[in-house]
């Protein structure tokens, strides 16, 4: 079988001065197609640079780093673009949609980028978002018109909209209160399922961590 999204012996340093500041020491994790895994721990231990580095946005001093079936070390920059654009859905903290497009908009941008045909991608778009929640008067919405858990189920189509093998979500909840957190965190859990990504997500937050297939913890880099 592919493997979905793997990480082994993984090693991230930072120039600290005239030292490094060793953000991933030696991690190593395999995630499968369908399963949510939950990556908690403290502020600076370095859990937006695992994402990084599962996103092939940053390169490890050392170890390997497979997308969906290929080794990307030594891939070049252009190959590794495209395969992020193919393969990876980035969910990031804030929802980063553009302002001036409608919920379906952001979607279809995403499509045209890739050189799809945007009429044909129309009805797809419609319903990915009507399967995230977003009714048809919603999704003519622009993002200001939207509340902060609707922008973040636009953010989570947009990022399932290409089909993606690895899902990479970085504190989807923590500009909702606790209730929309908790059905956003349910909403990530389903879409891993029926989209079948490896699904990776982190958060301080340990209070949503109930619907993870499994839950890591990461420490001063180090992962358990
Ligand atoms: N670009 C960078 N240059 C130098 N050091 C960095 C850089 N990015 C992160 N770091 C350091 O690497 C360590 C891990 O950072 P990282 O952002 O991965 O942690 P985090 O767990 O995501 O934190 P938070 O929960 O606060 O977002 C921290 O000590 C941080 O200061």
């Amino acid at each position: 079988m592919t493997t979905a999204l793997s990480l082994e012996s993984v090693t991230l340093t930072y120039p600290d001065g005239d030292r490094a500041l060793t953000a991933l020491d030696e991690v190593s994790l395999t995630v499968a197609p369908g399963e949510l895994v939950a990556v908690a721990g403290p502020s600076g231990s370095g859990k937006s640079s695992l994402l990084a580095v599962a996103a092939t946005l940053l390169s490890p001093d050392a170890g390997r780093v497979v997308v969906a079936g290929r080794e990307t070390t030594g891939m070049s920059g252009r190959d590794r673009t495209a395969l992020r654009r193919e393969r990876v859905g980035i969910v990031f903290q804030q929802a980063n949609l553009l302002p001036s497009l409608t919920a379906a908009e952001q979607l279809l941008a995403v499509a045209h980028l890739r050189g799809a045909n945007v009429r044909e991608e129309r009805a797809r778009a419609e319903e990915l978002l009507e399967s995230v929640g977003l009714d048809a008067a919603k999704r003519r919405r622009r993002p200001h018109q939207l509340s902060g858990g609707e922008r973040q189920r636009v953010n989570i189509a947009r990022a399932l909209f290409g089909g993606p093998s690895v899902l990479l979500v970085d504190e989807p909840t923590s500009a909702l209160d606790h209730e929309r957190g908790e059905r956003v965190m349910a909403l990530l859990a389903e879409v891993t399922r029926t989209h079948r990504t490896a699904t990776v997500l982190v958060t301080h937050d340990r209070g949503l961590l109930g619907h993870a297939d499994r839950v890591l913890t990461m420490r001063d880099g180090r992962l358990s």
